[in-house]
C-alpha cells in the first residue's frame, strides 16, 4: 500500500504580513496551521511542518518540524525538498505538500491528487481552482511529490532552481482540479486584509469577490 505523507509549509519571509509567521496568526480560536492540520491529517498516514528558523516556534502542535533543507533558501522549494527526505527516512512513497497560509483546503485534496496522477500518467500531481473567468489556476504548493525525486531536486536546488513550476514542467505534472465554489478551497492569507475575508468565509459567507 501506498504510504502518503504530509508536510505543510510554514517557512518564509511573509512580507506581505509584516513578516509574521502567517501559520501561527489565529483565525477563530486555532492558528492557520491548526486548520491545515485538521484538514490534512485524515488524508496521510503521517504529517510534519516544514519550516526555516527557529522550530519551537511549532512546538504546539506536537508535529514534526523539518528545519529546511538548505537554510535561507528563498521560496518553498527547499521545504518540499525537506519533506522528500524525512519522507525517505520513513520508508514513504510520496509526499503531499500544503501551504500553511490556506485554511480552507480540501478535504480530499490527497485522493484528487492521486486520482490525476494515475489518470495522465504522471509522477508529479499539482491542484489547481478556476479562478474569476473559469480559468484553471495552478497552486504549486499543493502537489504530490514521489520521494524518489529527492535526489533530482537537491541537485536543481544547489544549480539556484527556485520556480516550482519551472521543475514541474520537465516532469509533465498532472493537475487535479477543485471546484471554487462557493468559495476556492486554495484562498491563502497573505495580507491582514485576507485575514479578515478568511474570518468572513469561515462564518459562511460564500464569497468571491476576493
Ligand atoms: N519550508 C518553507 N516554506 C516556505 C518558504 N517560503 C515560503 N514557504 C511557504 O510556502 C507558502 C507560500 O509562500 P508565499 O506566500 O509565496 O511566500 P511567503 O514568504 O510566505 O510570503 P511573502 O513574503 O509575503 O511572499 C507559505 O505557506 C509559506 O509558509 C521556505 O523558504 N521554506
Amino acid at each position: 500500500m501506498t504510504r502518503i505523507l504530509g508536510v505543510i509549509l510554514a517557512g518564509g519571509r511573509a512580507t506581505r504580513m509584516g513578516g509574521r509567521d502567517k501559520g501561527l496568526l489565529l483565525l477563530g480560536d486555532a492558528t492557520l496551521v491548526d486548520h491545515v492540520h485538521k484538514r490534512l491529517a485524515p488524508q496521510c498516514d503521517e504529517v510534519a511542518i516544514s519550516a526555516n528558523g527557529d522550530p519551537a516556534r511549532f512546538s504546539q502542535l506536537g508535529l514534526p518540524v523539518l528545519a529546511d533543507t538548505i537554510p535561507d533558501y528563498p521560496g518553498p522549494l527547499a521545504g518540499v525538498l525537506a519533506g522528500l527526505e524525512w519522507a525517505a527516512q520513513k520508508g514513504a512513497d510520496v509526499v503531499v505538500t500544503a501551504a500553511a497560509d490556506t485554511p480552507f483546503l480540501p478535504s480530499d485534496l490527497v485522493v484528487g491528487l492521486r486520482q490525476a496522477a494515475a489518470r495522465e500518467k504522471a509522477a508529479i500531481a499539482l491542484a489547481a481552482s478556476p479562478d474569476e473567468t473559469g480559468a484553471l489556476r495552478l497552486h504549486p504548493t499543493f502537489g504530490l511529490w514521489p520521494v524518489d525525486l529527492r535526489m533530482e531536486l537537491h541537485t536543481e536546488l544547489c544549480r539556484g532552481l527556485r520556480k516550482i513550476l519551472l521543475w514541474v514542467e520537465r516532469h509533465g505534472a498532472a493537475t487535479a482540479s477543485f471546484p471554487a465554489e462557493p468559495f476556492d478551497p486554495f484562498f491563502n492569507v497573505n495580507t491582514p486584509q485576507d485575514m479578515v475575508l478568511a474570518q468572513e468565509i469561515r462564518q459562511g459567507g460564500a464569497r468571491r469577490d476576493y
